[in-house]
C-alpha cells in the first residue's frame, strides 16, 4: 500500500483566443532549436501564424509530418530526427496522439517538450505520459517520463474553429476524471503520479465535473458557431488542464480500462478516445452501483452533449458474446486501472455491465425524449482484429 502522496504538473499553462500569435516567445524561453511535429491538416491551420511568430522570437521554422499513429516506432523515427538536426525542444502541436508522439520522441532524444493542442479532444497535453498503440490502433501500454511539458499552450479560437466532435470528446474524457478518481480515492489506491492522491489532485478533479455540469451544454452550441464564450473558456480549461492534472494525480480506474478493452475490438476504431472513454464511464457507474438516478442523469447529460450512450453506437450492438469478451479480457488485463477499484470485478461482472449500457442508454433516451440511437454507417469487420493477425 502507497503511503506517499505526489502531484504533479506541467511548468507553465497558457490559454486564450489568439495565444498560438505568441508561441514563440515562450518556446525561446525553453530551447533555440525547435521542432514542430504536426500532421497535414494542423500544419495547414497554423503554419502562418507559428511561422511569423517563431520569426519575432528569433526562433527557425522547422516542421515534421506526424505520421498519424502513436506507436513506439514512430517515436523513434521522430527522435533520429530531432538528434540528426540537434534540436533541444519538440513542439507536438495538433491533438493528443502528436502530443504522445512529441512526448515520447522528446523523452528519446533527450531534450524538452511542449504540447500545443489545437483542438481540446483529450486530456493528454499536460501529463507526463504517453498512450501508446500498435499500427492497428490497438492499445499497447502507458510509457511514463519524469517530467511533464516545460509548456502548454491552448489558442482557444483555434479549438472552437474546429468540428465541436472534438470538444464533446474532450468532455467525455474529462467527465471520467472525477468519476475514476474518487473511486480510487475509495480504495486507498494508487495513481499515475506514484503514491496516493493529494487533496489537491481530487479537488480538481472534482473542480474538472463542476465546471463540465455548469458549462459544458453551452460550450458546445457556441463551439458550433466557432464562438468563444466564457462558458468556452472553462470547458477547454477542464477538459485540458483541470483533466489532466486530476487523472494523472487523481488516479484512472474502470473507464478508462473500458476505453481500451474497447480498442481490442475494430467495431470501436470510428469513435474518438473520449467517446469510448464515456462508455467506460457508464460501465464503470453500473459496477460501482450507483444510485439510479445518478446513473440515468449522466446518461441523459453526456447523450444531449452528442457522446454515445449506447453499445449500439459503439459498433457492438447485437455482436456475439465472444467479442464483447475480447473487449473484457482486454479491459481486466493485469496492469489496467480497472484493478483500482475498491472491489474485484470478474469478466462475468464486465460483461453484464456492459450489456446494461445498452439498456439503460436505449431507456433514458426514450424517457428524455432524444432519438435512438444510431449504429455507425461503415460497414462492421466480420472479424476481430486480434483474430486477424
Ligand atoms: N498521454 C495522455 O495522458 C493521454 C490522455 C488522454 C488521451 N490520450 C491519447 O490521445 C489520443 C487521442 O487524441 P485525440 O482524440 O485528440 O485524437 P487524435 O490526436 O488521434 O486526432 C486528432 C485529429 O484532429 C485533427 N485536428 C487537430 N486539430 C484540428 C483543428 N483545429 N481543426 C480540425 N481538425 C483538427 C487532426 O488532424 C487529427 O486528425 C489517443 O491516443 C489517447 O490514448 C493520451
Ligand atoms: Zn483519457
Amino acid at each position: 500500500m502507497p503511503t506517499t502522496r505526489s502531484l504533479l504538473a506541467p511548468g507553465r499553462y497558457v490559454q486564450g483566443r489568439g495565444v498560438l500569435a505568441d508561441l514563440g516567445t515562450y518556446v525561446a524561453a525553453i530551447g533555440s532549436v525547435p521542432l514542430i511535429l504536426a500532421d497535414p491538416v494542423v500544419r495547414q491551420l497554423t503554419e502562418a501564424t507559428v511561422t511569423e511568430s517563431f520569426r519575432q522570437a528569433g526562433l527557425a521554422v522547422r516542421f515534421e509530418e506526424f505520421g498519424g499513429i502513436p506507436t513506439a516506432a514512430e517515436a523513434r523515427r521522430v527522435a533520429d530526427v530531432l538528434s540528426d538536426r540537434g534540436c533541444d525542444v519538440i513542439i507536438g502541436l495538433g491533438g493528443g496522439s502528436t502530443i504522445d508522439t512529441a512526448k515520447a520522441a522528446g523523452d528519446n532524444a533527450g531534450i524538452r517538450w511542449v504540447s500545443v493542442p489545437t483542438v481540446a479532444s483529450t486530456d493528454a497535453p499536460t501529463s507526463a505520459l504517453s498512450v501508446v498503440y500498435s499500427e492497428e490502433g490497438v492499445f499497447e501500454t502507458y510509457r511514463f517520463y519524469s517530467r511533464n511539458p516545460d509548456l502548454v499552450l491552448v489558442d482557444t479560437q483555434l479549438v472552437a474553429n474546429a468540428p465541436a466532435r472534438f470538444l464533446v470528446s474532450g468532455i467525455g474524457d474529462a467527465l471520467a476524471t472525477w468519476i475514476e478518481a474518487r473511486a480510487v480515492q475509495r480504495a486507498n489506491g494508487p495513481t499515475l503520479a506514484g503514491g496516493m492522491a493529494t487533496h489537491t489532485g481530487i479537488a480538481l478533479a472534482k473542480l474538472s465535473w463542476d465546471l463540465l455540469w455548469e458549462n459544458a451544454l453551452p460550450a458546445v452550441e457556441a463551439v458550433r458557431s466557432n464562438l468563444v464564450t466564457p462558458a468556452v473558456e472553462a470547458v477547454v480549461e477542464a477538459n485540458t488542464l483541470l483533466s489532466g492534472l486530476g487523472f494523472e494525480s487523481g488516479g484512472l480506474a474502470a473507464a478508462h480500462s473500458v476505453h481500451d478493452g474497447l480498442t481490442v475490438v475494430p467495431h470501436t476504431h470510428h469513435l474518438m478516445h473520449g467517446e469510448k472513454v464515456n462508455i467506460g464511464s457508464i460501465t464503470q457507474l453500473i459496477l460501482e452501483a450507483a444510485a439510479a438516478e445518478e446513473i440515468r442523469e449522466f446518461i441523459e447529460f453526456t447523450a444531449r452533449l452528442g457522446l454515445p450512450t449506447t453499445l449500439t453506437e459503439a459498433g457492438l450492438d447485437h455482436v456475439d458474446d465472444e467479442v464483447l469478451r475480447m473487449v473484457v479480457e482486454a479491459a481486466l488485463a493485469p496492469e489496467e486501472t480497472i484493478h483500482n477499484l475498491p472491489f474485484s470485478v470478474s469478466e462475468n461482472d464486465l460483461l453484464d455491465a456492459l450489456k446494461m449500457v445498452e439498456e439503460l442508454g436505449r431507456s433514458v433516451r426514450a424517457e428524455a425524449g432524444l432519438p435512438e440511437p444510431r449504429a455507425p454507417q461503415e460497414e462492421r469487420p466480420p472479424v476481430p482484429a486480434a483474430r486477424m493477425a
